[in-house]
């Protein structure tokens, strides 16, 4: 399945970039929900939804895509230090609530990583995973869409850390 998939990949991924930068013994969940809450507000201004005094539309889809899925990585990452990939077992169920207001949603994403933040539970953070999805949804995006985007993105990062990025 392709949650399942995205976690193995990231998991080597992030195996890499701690060895690398030498972050096994540090505690980085702080810096990697700052990460995170960046990437929501780059993606949210690659779509401007909430520029009421702008004229101009959004980015392009690639972009907006492309943006989505780096914040899949920090969710993704934010799981495994949990042990929370074993839990997403097969699926996230989508609650069907992929429908709504672009703002409203980007705030409850907002809000999922602050809880998550706070209460580091199974439940907080499948709430992270399946609100992320429902603004994907709300994108346009399919899973399979976002799956492809991610593993593109996820070989982007490993060659990233081969350049010395
Ligand atoms: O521990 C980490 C650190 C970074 N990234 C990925 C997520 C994003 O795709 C990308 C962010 O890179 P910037 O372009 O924002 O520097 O790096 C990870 O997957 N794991």
């Amino acid at each position: 399945m392709e949650l399942q998939k995205m976690f193995e990949l990231q998991k080597v991924l992030d195996r890499r970039i701690e060895t690398k930068h030498r972050l096994e013994h540090e505690n980085i969940f702080d810096k990697k929900v700052l990460a995170l809450l960046v990437e929501i507000g780059e993606l949210a201004n690659e779509t401007r939804c909430f520029k009421y005094w702008s004229e101009k539309g959004p980015s392009a889809r690639e972009t907006i895509l492309e943006e989505y899925v780096d914040g899949m990585h920090f969710i993704l990452s934010l799981g495994l230090m949990f042990g929370f990939d074993r839990l997403s077992g097969e699926s996230v169920p989508g609650r069907g609530r992929g429908t709504g207001d672009l703002t409203v949603k980007f705030l409850e994403v907002y809000d999922a990583v602050y809880r998550f933040q706070r209460e580091k539970t199974a439940e907080s953070y499948m709430a992270l995973l399946e609100t992320f999805y429902e603004l994907g949804e709300l994108l346009g995006f399919t899973r399979e869409e976002i799956f492809r985007a991610y593993v593109s993105k996820n070989e982007v990062n490993h060659r990233r850390q081969e350049e010395g990025y």
